[in-house]
């Protein structure tokens, strides 16, 4: 069978993994474990996200730059107290043909030590502030955790900006700028909500300042996962790289540079699959589908004569051309030897976003047939108005998808005030809210305080509730009514803290 032998709801990891594959969007890298092959149709999403987001921070003054993608060791040293956690992850390149390099190099993991000592060289002046670049690239990170495709990756492609500025001030309002283009790509290109929000201590960037997030959440587990990420480095980098310029306004003095630094994955994509895919396969939002509406023609057998079926051809192509000069990315599909369900079925697994039969009856009737893959609803429109009704119908998808996934996310965010009340709200596929202190070792007891304990013997492996603990996802910039800093009491029951704020907890990626 063409199609996904396993259901969304029996059996979540297996049921991506095979729509991941039979959609046609990625290939195991059977060569090494933990890479794979994007294949055109994620390749055509990454390139829709990369046109909006690059347009966009074009705006806002930043360049575009491409440094070298190994990094020396010397470079690493600088920023060695927090990269040290994730040392394990840094793939080094040791011999060149034959012999050994004097000096082993490492893969960019990420770039600040590749480009901040040229930061420092560059930047003398506060006239040079603010200093904007970005990159498009791909890193490698050795995963040591199972990895999975889009979700998390040995290597993956992203784009990282790293920008200095003269005050805390500029660097905070970009810092947000930022992470509202990163909610943008979510929700007006991929039709995901997000949360935005700030990460506690424990979950932020071990070598920034602070970090702002969004944050999704996936409806088939409950869980939270980060989506993007934008930083703000402080002076963290700036004195470790000795990025400093004259102090315009007490000349001899010198000031450290403030930095952010920000960065989107082809993880995006991922969380897409997840939030909008279902048991016939991959469900693609319009905005980013590499094919909008596939005309697929039916009524024509073997009793067909070849005048009819060239005369049908010719109408139904022509369709397609109308829809195509209206900047709807359309295919017919002509393909012999398949009967027009099958190809109902191919299409519906690629996660076409809308399908158009057009057969004798229709022609005679001079309508064509439509059917959506997110609801399944069907229509006709007259072939005479497809150039205005097809774009507002995948516009009405792309707000539909959003809006469904925005219910559900909202649904499962639960203020919660009671701790007994947190793991059936976990247990029932939430993410929480509660009022937390803000103190990292009081975090890592919410973690052990809601493990699972018992195995759950009797219950079959895909069907265990999972047991991981909760993490703190954000402290949502949108604080509910309820906490008083300093008055209410953190949740947790062995905290006698006072919350500072609202913050969202979960089971997460
Ligand atoms: O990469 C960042 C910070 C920053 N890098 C640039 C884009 C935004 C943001 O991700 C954090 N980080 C994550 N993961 C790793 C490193 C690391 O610095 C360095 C070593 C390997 C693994
Ligand atoms: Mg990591």
């Amino acid at each position: 069978i063409i199609g996904i032998t396993v259901t969304k709801a029996e059996n979540f990891p297996a049921w991506y993994q095979e729509v991941v594959l039979k959609g046609e969007m990625v290939e195991y890298y059977q060569e090494i474990s933990g890479f794979f092959v994007l294949r055109p149709l994620s390749m055509h999403i990454w390139n829709v996200i990369r046109k909006w987001f690059q347009e966009r921070i074009e705006l806002m003054g930043v360049e575009e730059t491409s440094f070298p993608m190994f990094l020396s060791s010397k470079s690493l040293e600088k920023e060695k107290d927090h990269v040290e956690g994730f040392a394990p992850e840094l793939a080094w390149v040791t011999k060149a043909g034959e012999k050994d390099l004097e000096v082993p190099v490492a893969i960019r993991p990420t770039s600040e030590a590749v480009m901040y000592p040229y930061y420092s060289k560059w930047i003398r002046s506060h006239r040079d502030l603010p200093l904007r670049l970005n990159q498009w690239n791909s890193v490698v990170r050795w995963e040591a955790k199972q990895t999975t495709p889009f979700l998390r990756t040995r290597e993956f492609l992203w784009q990282e900006g790293h920008t200095a500025h003269l005050t805390e001030e500029l660097a905070g309002k970009e810092v947000l700028e930022i992470l509202e283009l990163y909610a943008g790509v979510y929700e007006q290109l991929l039709a995901v909500p997000v949360v935005r929000g700030r990460k506690t201590e424990n979950e932020k960037f071990a070598g920034g300042y602070y970090t702002t997030t969004v944050e999704g959440y996936i409806p088939s587990n409950g869980r939270g996962i980060q989506g993007a990420t934008s930083h703000c480095l402080g002076q963290n980098f700036s004195k470790m790289f000795d990025i400093t310029v004259e102090d315009p306004a007490n000349k001899g003095s010198h000031i450290h540079v403030w930095q952010n630094s920000w960065g989107l994955s082809t993880r995006v994509i991922g969380v897409m699959i997840m939030v909008h895919g279902d048991d016939k396969g991959l469900v693609l939002p319009p905005r980013i589908a590499k094919t909008q509406t596939v005309l697929i023609p039916v009524g024509i057998n073997k009793n067909t004569t070849p005048e009819d079926r060239k005369k049908h051809e010719e109408q139904l192509d022509g369709i397609r051309d109308t829809l195509r000069k209206a900047g709807v990315r359309s295919e017919s599909d002509w393909r012999e030897g398949y009967t027009p369900a099958w190809k109902f079925n191919d299409w519906e697994l690629r996660g076409v976003p809308l399908r158009i039969e057009f057969g004798p009856k229709d022609a005679a009737k001079e309508v064509v047939s439509w059917a959506r893959r997110d609801t399944g609803e069907k229509g006709t429109i007259p072939i005479a108005e497809v150039a205005t009704k097809v774009p507002e119908l995948l516009e009405t998808i792309q707000q539909d998808m959003y809006n469904k996934a925005e219910k559900s996310f909202r649904e499962h965010r639960l203020q919660i005030t009671k701790w007994e009340d947190v793991l059936p709200a976990l247990d029932n596929k939430n993410v929480v809210l509660i009022p937390f202190c803000g103190d990292g070792k009081c975090e890592d007891r919410i973690k052990e305080l809601t493990t699972r304990e018992d195995t759950q013997p009797d219950v079959p492996e895909s069907q265990k509730l999972p047991s991981m603990g909760m993490k703190s996802l954000c402290i949502p910039f949108e604080q509910p009514e309820g906490v008083v800093a300093g008055e209410t009491e953190c949740l947790s029951p062995e905290c006698q803290r006072k919350a500072q704020f609202w913050t969202m907890f979960g089971r997460s990626y």
